[in-house]
This record gives C-alpha cells, structure tokens and sequence, in this order.
C-alpha cells in the first residue's frame, strides 16, 4: 500500500500487526506494554472568587511553597541526569524560581486572586509574550505550560503530571512530551518512545538522543493505541507494531542489541567496507561538545554551530572571548579538520544583537550570512576571532556561511575569509545554492550540505512544522536529487562536498547519501560510531546501488524500504 502521510497504517487488521509509520529518530527496537503520561492537569477557571486581603499573604506563601516544591524536584533529578538531560531538567526548574513569574503571580494574588487561578492567568502571560517573539523563544511555550501545570497540581492536591514509573520495562506512547518528561526518563523502565508530534529536531528527538532511547516522532494516529497493549517500535524503521508475533519480536530486539554492540569497538577512520574514505565528524557548539565528540572517535569538526554558545546573549561577544571559545574547539581536534559556520541567526535562533525581532517572515528572512547586509561588521569580527584562534593553536580551520543563495555572496564571503588566510566555504542549504553548485565552487573551495534547511526550503515545509514532518524527512527524493548535484559539481571540481544535517545522523541515509557522492558526513556526537559502523559493512558500490533505489523510490518510506532491501538490512 503506498503512503502518502504519517500515520497512514500498513496492513492492518487480521492479515499482521497494524504498523504506524513514523520518523525515525534513533535506532534501536522496544518491545514492552505501552504507558502513557498521566492525564492532563485540570487547571482552575476564574470563578470569580475574591480572596479577602488579610489571606493574601498565605496564599503567596503557598504558591512559593509548591513553586519550591517543583523546582526541587525538577533539580534533584537533574542533578541524577547528565549533559542535555541535566541541562533541560535544570532549565526547567530555573523556571519554577523564575523572578518574574513570581512577581506576575504575586500581583495578581496581591488584586485578589487565589494562588492557582494567579498561576494559570501569569503563566499564560509569558506564553502569549514567547508566541508572539516566535523562534526558540516560542519553544519555551511548552516549558512554561509544563512549570504551570506541574505548580498548579501541586496547589491542587493533584498527582505530579508526567511519565508514571512502570513496574515492567514499557513503551511510552504520548501526543508530545515536555522537555523535562523527556529528560527525566529513566531508560530502564522506559524503553522506547514513540510521539504523535516532533520532528527530528524537536526537544524530545534530541534529547531522545543523548540518552539512546529508542525513539519515533510524528506517528499519526498513535492516540489508537490502548494503553497495555504490546508494540514493538523499531527506531530504525520508524514504526511501532501493535500486538506483534513475540517470537519475531524478540528476535528483532535481540538483533538491534548485538547491532548495537558492534558499535561499542567503532575507533573510526570512517571508510566503507572495500576501503573508500568517507571522514566521519561531528556537529558541536563548544569547546565541551568538541572534547566530548574526540572521545567517540569523531575525525573532526564537521559544523561548529557558533551562534548556539550567544542564544540568549544581550551583546555580541567580544572578539577575544570568541576567540578563546574557537581556540578550546581547534585544539580538542588539533592537526584534524575543524569547520567553524559563522553565526547563523535569525528564523528559528533570533539572537538579540543580530536579528530583527519583527520580520513577518523570519525564515525567509533576514538570517545567516544576509545579517552582514546590515552588519558586515559583525561577520568581520567574527572571522577575525576565529583567525585570532587559528593563531594561537596553530590550526588550518575551515570556515562556511550558512544561507548563501547567489554566488556573489559566495564570492564575497570567500574573499574575508582568504583575506585573514583561512580556508573558504559555504553552506548548501537552499535549492539555488545547490543548483548554481559548479560556480560557488569557482570561488571557494568546499560545499557543505545542511539537510534540515535545504529539505525545508526544497519543499516549502516549515522544518518545525510537526503537521509537515514527512515533507521535512530527510529521506524526501526531492532532497536527494539536490544532494546527488551538489556532489557531482564537487566531483568535477575535485573538491570536497560533505553533509552536515541531521539526514548525516541516520546510519542507512548516510550510506545513501555516500553513494550519491559526499565526501564527509557530520553528526551528533552520539551518532558517529552508528554512522561509522554501518557504513563500514557497505561497500563503496552497493552505496551507489542505494543512492539509485533512494531516488527512484516516491516517498520517504518507499525509500528507506528499498533501501534496506539494497543493503540487505531486515
Ligand atoms: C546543519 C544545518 O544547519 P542548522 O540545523 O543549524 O540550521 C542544516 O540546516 O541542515
Ligand atoms: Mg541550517
């Protein structure tokens, strides 16, 4: 049956399983009886009752006390949790101390409202404010609503909202999860995750990451599935199987374990099974994160994503600290390739000094390398700080813009960078860059593909969009047709073309997208010995012959089924 849709189900009713198809995020196989968060969190309705001013005092005590309450908590399990984890439960708990919703709360208890209702309506505030900032800002949305409900529960004499504690190892099954839910999950008792909403870059799928948990997003028509029930999510795939045959079931999860074992010996270099190199680096945005991708055997710095260490920032940093950020980087990796991106602001990552906070239309807006149109002086200093660092450490870094969509541009940018005797590039990450491949690559001398971009712009989908989540799949032909030209203008030019989205973290894409010509492919950390793995078990050929099932296929799941037939992955 062809699909056109998530949530479309394969073979359902009596003939096997139903199999609802989503996006894979992480590879792995659960099998266990579902669990589902606990139920909403019913909050209170203004009902008009007015506490008397001489009780008001308590009332603020009490919303302090359950504030307190939640944000210990939420603390103490991330002093349990490590990295994203950690910094996602301790983000969240920041909040429940946050000064300015207990001021909001306050004043609102202070004109008479009870401690709940004063919670609800003050919450509601900073999400109308964090909507209308739209970006990362509107992400927060999802923390402020989760702070509330969790504060209001606890002013109610309601159970903590979130994921209960199973007595057995289960699949937990939910329309989305808020970050904390995600980051407090304990991987012993839940095994797998599967979402109606998300996509490959939401919260749940990175942090879902970090902690190997086997992991599916934009399932449709996940609400079917009764809580009990068995499923078998196949994080691989991107399906979740209800009430499958236990025999075959066990054996896929004994499978995906000894698979998953294999990867433990991964050392790198990246090559395939017949020996074709393929570097295999990683995607960080520190000196931490660069230290942390050495140590699982990442060749190098495949995007240094610089604008993610000044989120939140009010200035632009200084030359100097900047410099001192890129130094840690280049010497984690000292005498190996190191690619710096230069700051990508705007759209989905507004930073305060770079960015206008009110284009109607951020994505197509004013962002990576079109901010120097209005402060070319901040592009120039920040090649100065990574030159600076380059001369402290003795490094030959690579340097890319991200957005570039002309060749001018690509022109322009490569001369500041030649200028302070670094080494040019640009990302690859709009349709006209990819088609005009031949002549950028007259100008500087690497391309580096950024999946999540290109497929956003290549099909016109909002990439956190979760309704269009299967038009943002990296496994769209469209996409790959894209990747397949930008690769053979490398070939031509005899330079090197790399991918450096999330479509590089997938172990069966990345042997695709090797067999339609990139020469390096970029992940999280966490992802570079499956990466390495796989395409160590593949020879060059046989990339090839799954680059040629990936086009020809209609769609993403047509795709990875006849590309898993290809390189006879069962
Ligand atoms: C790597 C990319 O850049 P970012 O995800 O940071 O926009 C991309 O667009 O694929
Ligand atoms: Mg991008």
């Amino acid at each position: 049956m062809a699909i056109t849709a998530p949530g479309t189900v394969l073979q359902p009713g009596p003939a096997g399983p139903a199999v609802f198809p989503g996006t894979p995020v992480v590879p792995g196989v659960a099998y266990g009886p579902v669990i589902r968060p606990s139920g909403a969190v019913v909050l209170p309705g203004d009902d008009g009752v007015v506490v008397p001013e001489a009780d008001r005092p308590v009332e603020k005590e009490r919303f302090a006390a359950a504030a307190g309450v939640v944000a210990d908590r939420l603390a103490e399990r991330a002093g349990a949790a490590t990295g994203v984890s950690a910094e996602v439960l301790a983000t969240t708990a920041g909040l429940a101390r946050d000064r300015g919703l207990l001021s909001a709360v306050e004043q609102r208890i202070d004109a008479g409202a009870p401690a709940a209702i004063a919670t609800v309506q003050a919450a509601q505030q900073f999400v109308d404010l964090f909507t209308s900032l739209g970006g990362l800002m509107a992400e927060r949305v999802t923390d402020v609503r989760d702070i509330r409900d969790r504060i209001v529960a606890q002013l109610t004499g309601q159970g903590e909202p979130g994921v209960p504690s199973p007595a057995v190892p289960s699949v937990l099954l939910a329309d989305d999860l808020a970050p904390a839910d995600t980051a407090g999950l304990d991987p012993a008792r839940v095994i797998g995750l599967a979402t109606r909403l998300g996509g490959t870059t939401s919260h749940t799928a990175i942090i879902a990451r970090q902690l190997g948990l086997p992991c599916v997003v934009a399932v449709g028509g996940l609400d079917e599935v009764p809580e009990g029930v068995t499923v078998l999510l196949d994080g691989e795939r991107g399906t979740v199987e209800v009430d499958p045959d236990p025999v075959e079931a066990r054996a896929r999860v004994d499978a995906a374990r000894r698979a998953a074992a294999a990867l433990a010996g991964y050392r790198g270099p990246g090559r395939t099974r017949d020996g074709v190199a393929v570097k295999i680096l990683a995607n960080v945005q520190d000196g931490a994160g660069a230290r942390a991708a050495a140590a699982v055997h990442a060749e190098g710095v495949g995007l240094l994503r610089t604008e993610l260490a000044f989120l939140g920032r009010a200035e632009e940093p200084s030359v100097e600290e900047q410099a001192r950020g890129y130094a840690e980087v280049f010497t984690a990796f000292e005498g190996r390739r190191v690619v710096v991106r230069t700051l990508d602001a705007g759209s989905d990552k507004p930073l305060a000094f770079a960015t206008a906070p009110d284009e109607a239309n951020p994505a197509l807006g004013v962002r990576g390398l079109r901010v120097a149109r209005r402060d070319p002086g901040l592009l120039e200093r920040q090649l100065d700080a990574v030159a600076e660092a380059a001369r402290r450490t003795g490094s030959q870094p690579w340097v890319m813009a991200p957005m570039v969509a002309t060749v001018p541009e690509a022109a322009g940018f490569a001369a500041l960078v030649r200028d302070r005797g670094l080494v040019p590039g640009v990302m690859v990450e709009v349709p006209s860059a990819a088609l005009l491949a031949d002549r950028l690559l007259q100008h500087v001398d690497f391309l580096s593909i950024g999946t999540n971009d290109l497929s956003q712009y290549t099909l016109a989908a909002d990439r956190l969009s979760a309704d269009l989540a299967d038009l943002t799949d990296p496994w769209q032909p469209a996409l790959l047709a894209l990747v397949q030209a930008t690769a053979e203008a490398g070939r031509r030019a005899d330079r090197p073309v790399g991918v450096c989205g999330e479509a590089a973290a997938d172990p069966l894409l990345a042997c695709v997208l090797v067999g339609l010509g990139v020469t390096s492919l970029s992940c999280a950390a966490s992802s570079v010995a499956g990466v390495g793995a796989r395409l160590a078990a593949v020879d060059a050929d046989t990339c090839r012959r799954a680059a040629d099932a990936a086009l020809a296929a209609e769609e993403p799941h047509a795709a990875r089924t006849a590309v898993r037939g290809v390189l006879g992955v069962d």
